[in-house]
Parts: structure tokens; C-alpha cells; sequence
């Protein structure tokens, strides 16, 4: 991608804000960088120091300018968001959206243009070039835009590109993953209290715990059943407390989990659907 590319995202929330900080730490220069919302100067401002990217209150100013417009408002403010700026947006721009369940032909829709739309489904983790993100294309979207999209995503982490279908089950999984973990990490937390360890000795050795088994996971490729049961040592004490796990129903409710939070996906973007598209123009072909 050229250096000189002009990125504006449209909303400066905490997903604006993780790719931004990992963005800025490898190819992107901040001034390459525009960040607008819909009326919270202090955040801009707050964006504008912490990482030196510019801010725009006029949104018609900052999407001109844009070779890459990122969406990055909730669900809930989509369809307004888009509306707003879609008299702005030309053909020759790349569209491309981390809004949890809006298809790319809803996007292409409210835009009313035959823009291209890539979708992705990165994670917070991109603060630290660690986001685990899938892509997929809309209608308009060519390979190379495909390819430019995966280039910006991979400055802060892996990339796979999979069917649009797909990506609610990603957001399901990948997308709200971190906050499963972190969910754990509170959980381990509570339990080194009540057990009566010390909280920075605790705090210490669960941070580690979790580091370590995800890199035992990458760094030995073995299924995540053969580590545990090399763990687990016969009549230990994993096994009994793994069977407490089973009494609760852990692995049941983390499938549970990931399957409403996919099926959550899926109403948020029916819901834009439904609230939204009588009022859009449609595209032309
Ligand atoms: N937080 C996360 O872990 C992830 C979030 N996402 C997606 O990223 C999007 C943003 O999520 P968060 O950053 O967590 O939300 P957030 O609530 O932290 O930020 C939303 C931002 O959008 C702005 N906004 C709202 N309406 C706007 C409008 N009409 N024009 C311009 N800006 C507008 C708000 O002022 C705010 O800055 C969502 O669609 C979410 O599904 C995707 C992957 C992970
Ligand atoms: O909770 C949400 O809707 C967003 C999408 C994935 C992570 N956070």
C-alpha cells in the first residue's frame, strides 16, 4: 500500500482505538490517520494526543479526503452513521467495516452506490498487534482491495479470509473472544482471593498461567485435550477440580456462549435491516 494513503474512521470507540494503537506502531504514519464520531471532541481529542492522528468534527471534510473510510460506530448507530456520509462517498474508495453483523450488501445498500465493502471482524487485541481478524469481500470489493485490506489488518495481527457467511460465527467466537478470557481471568481472580492468596502474587501467576498455555497450545501444535491431560495427573488435584468444571456444565456453556453471541451477531444485523432500509436507496447495478 502506498504510504500516502488517507485513512478516516467513522467512530472512535474502543475498536477505533485498538486498531489505531496498533496501526500507528508499524506502517501507518498518524497523520494518515483521521478519526471522527458523532459529538465527543474530548475523545478526539483524547485520540488526537495519545496517538497523533488527526481529528475532524466536520465528517464530510474527513470522508473526502479518505481512500479508506473504516466504519467503526455500534450496530445501533450504523445505519444513521452511513446515511450520513453516503453523499460523500465515491466509487474510488474502499469501504471497510467492523460493524458486529451488518452484511457488506446492507452496507452497499445504505450507501446506495456500487462501493467496494470489505468486512472484517478483528478483535481488541489489535492494540498490541495481536487481534486474531477475518475478512470478506462485498459485491464491489475486487482482490485488490481484498489484498489492501488484508495488508492494513495484518499490522495488527493475523489475517484469514473467509465467506461473509462465516463472519458472525467469527464474531461469535474471535471477535468477543478476548472478552471469554479476560471472564476467566476475573473468575481465576475471585477464587485466589477466597482461597487466601495474596492478589499481586496471584495476579502474577494466573497472567502467566494463561500466557503460558497459550503458548504451549502454538508452540507444541498438540490438542488442547492431550495438554490438559498431561496436566492432569490420576486421582490429582486437576482432576478434581476439572470435575467440578464438568458438574457445572463448563464446555456446554462456553459452546452455549459462542452460539448466542453468533446468533447475536446475526440479530444485530437484521435489526439495522429491518430499521433502516426502506430508507435507502437501492444500488444500481
Ligand atoms: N469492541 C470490540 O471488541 C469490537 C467491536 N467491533 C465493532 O466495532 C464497532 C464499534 O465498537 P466499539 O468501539 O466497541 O464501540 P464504542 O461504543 O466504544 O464506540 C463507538 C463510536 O462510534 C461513534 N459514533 C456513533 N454514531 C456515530 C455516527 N453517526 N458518526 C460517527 N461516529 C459515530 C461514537 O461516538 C463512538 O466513538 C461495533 O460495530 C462493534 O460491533 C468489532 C470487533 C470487536
Ligand atoms: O460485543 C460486540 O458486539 C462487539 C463485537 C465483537 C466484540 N465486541
Amino acid at each position: 500500500m502506498k504510504r500516502e494513503t488517507t485513512i478516516t474512521f467513522i467512530g472512535a470507540g474502543s475498536m477505533a482505538e485498538a486498531l489505531v494503537s496498533g496501526m500507528t506502531k508499524t506502517l501507518y504514519q498518524p497523520e494518515q490517520i483521521i478519526i471522527t464520531n458523532r459529538c465527543n471532541q474530548k475523545r478526539l481529542e483524547y485520540m488526537k494526543k495519545t496517538y497523533g492522528v488527526r481529528i475532524e468534527t466536520n465528517k464530510e471534510k474527513a470522508v473526502k479526503e479518505a481512500d479508506i473510510v473504516i466504519l467503526a460506530m455500534k450496530p445501533k448507530d450504523a445505519a444513521e452513521g452511513i446515511i450520513s456520509i453516503a453523499p460523500m462517498i465515491g466509487e474510488h474508495q474502499l469501504i471497510i467495516s467492523v460493524l458486529a453483523g451488518v452484511t457488506t450488501e446492507t452496507i452497499v445498500s445504505l450507501i446506495g452506490k456500487n462501493v467496494a465493502v470489505i468486512r472484517a471482524m478483528p478483535n481488541t487485541s489489535a492494540t498490541i498487534g495481536q487481534s486474531a481478524t477475518a475478512i470478506s469481500q462485498g459485491r464491489f470489493a475486487t482482490e485488490t482491495h481484498l489484498a489492501i485490506a488484508k495488508t492494513l489488518f495484518e499490522t495488527v495481527g493475523i489475517v484469514t479470509v473467509v465467506p461473509e457467511h462465516d463472519l458472525h460465527a467469527v464474531t461469535g467466537l474471535s471477535g468477543s473472544g478476548p472478552a471469554y478470557v479476560y471472564y476467566l481471568v476475573e473468575a481465576m481472580e475471585k477464587a485466589a482471593e477466597e482461597i487466601g492468596l495474596d492478589r499481586t502474587v496471584a495476579k502474577e501467576l494466573i497472567l502467566q498461567t494463561i500466557i503460558g498455555a497459550a503458548q504451549m497450545l502454538q508452540a507444541t501444535n498438540k490438542h488442547p485435550s492431550i495438554l490438559r491431560k498431561e496436566v492432569t495427573s490420576p486421582g490429582g488435584t486437576t482432576e478434581a477440580g476439572i470435575q467440578v468444571l464438568e458438574r457445572y456444565r463448563y464446555q456446554e456453556a462456553v459452546v452455549a456462549c459462542i452460539k448466542r453471541a453468533t446468533e447475536r451477531s446475526e440479530e444485530l444485523g437484521k435489526a439495522l435491516v429491518s430499521s433502516s432500509l426502506p430508507r435507502a436507496a437501492a444500488p444500481s447495478r
